[in-house]
């Protein structure tokens, strides 16, 4: 469990994150959404004990990180993918980080082949392209067997089955009750990804919750009016924007039956899904 309570923090006139207060819950992936300069970085920095707090708090299992008696066993994290020496092996680093947490030979040789960089743990990191590093950064984050898994920005450099890795990976994660904090700014890649998201924009809080949205129905007939009620009186929210009705709280297939039962011929349903885009643009004001 992961819990920020009122978090702040300030670098001189600049107020980088603002009272951010959040929850990322065992068997979830949270995700933890914002433009460049939100303050993503910085509140993962204050979680993970490497930014102190102006004020607030932020916790691991109910301590702050610097309390945690085995930190690298109870929390993964990935925050800059740049602390590789390019002149090690990918095989080579993966051995040096698994010294700090006391992981074993056995254990990086089933990460190595578990992040897909088997075959290239001979090659040096310098050699590695940006997914190829993020995969080798995601295996150190692995090696202490975490519950807990911080990433910041892991998908940057992902091609699409790097992502389908990723996606699998931290799926897996959270279904063995595991918890899982994700940063990005690649919206439409999160949505894959995640079940819960936390927007931040300006360093404050705009949004928390579930990724639950709700799918709207375009409907088009001949007698609105009558579809409308009908909608309606199937306990459905009705609107329009002038040219057809925006429905929610009934699925296509029931639509179309209130329709044939009031016998009112359709000319367009169209199930419309807002992207997680549209939602962090609408919350964010990122315009
Ligand atoms: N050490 C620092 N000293 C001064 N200002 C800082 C420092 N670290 C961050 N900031 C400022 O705090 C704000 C939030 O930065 P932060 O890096 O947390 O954002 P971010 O959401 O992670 O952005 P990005 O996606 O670009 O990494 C920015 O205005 C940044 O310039």
């Amino acid at each position: 469990m992961i819990e920020t309570k009122g978090l702040t923090k300030r670098f001189g006139r600049v107020d980088a994150v603002r009272d951010v207060t959040f929850t990322a819950a065992p068997g979830r992936v949270t995700g933890f959404l914002g433009l460049n300069g939100s303050g993503k970085t910085t509140t993962l920095r204050m979680l993970l004990g490497l930014t102190r707090p102006t004020a607030g708090q932020a916790l691991v299992d109910g301590q702050r990180y610097q309390d945690l008696k085995q930190p690298l066993r109870q929390v993964g994290s990935v925050l800059e993918q740049g602390l590789m020496h390019p002149g090690q092996t990918g095989r080579g680093h993966l051995h040096t980080q698994a010294l700090l947490c006391g992981a074993g030979k056995q254990r990086t040789e089933q990460l190595l082949s578990y992040v897909g960089l088997a075959d290239a743990a001979t090659q040096r990191t310098g050699d590695y392209s940006l997914g190829m590093r993020q995969r080798l950064a995601v295996a150190t984050a692995l090696l202490g067997e975490p519950r807990i898994l911080v990433l910041d920005e892991p998908a940057n450099g992902l091609d699409p089955s790097g992502m389908a890795w990723l996606r699998g990976l931290l799926r897996d994660h959270a279904e063995a009750g595991g918890t899982v904090l994700i940063s990005s700014h690649l919206l439409a890649e999160l949505e894959l990804l995640i079940d819960e998201v936390v927007i931040i924009a300006d360093g404050q809080v705009r949004f928390s919750g579930p990724l639950e949205i709700e799918t709207r129905l375009r409907i088009r007939g001949r007698e609105p009016n009558v579809l409308w009620q009908a909608f309606e009186r199937a306990g459905a929210q009705v609107t329009t924007d002038g040219h057809a009705l925006l429905v929610t709280g009934l699925d296509p297939e029931d639509a179309g039956e209130i329709a044939f039962g009031v016998q009112v011929p359709v000319y367009e349903l169209t199930a419309e899904t807002p992207s997680l885009e549209k939602l962090f643009l609408d919350l964010a004001g990122a315009a």
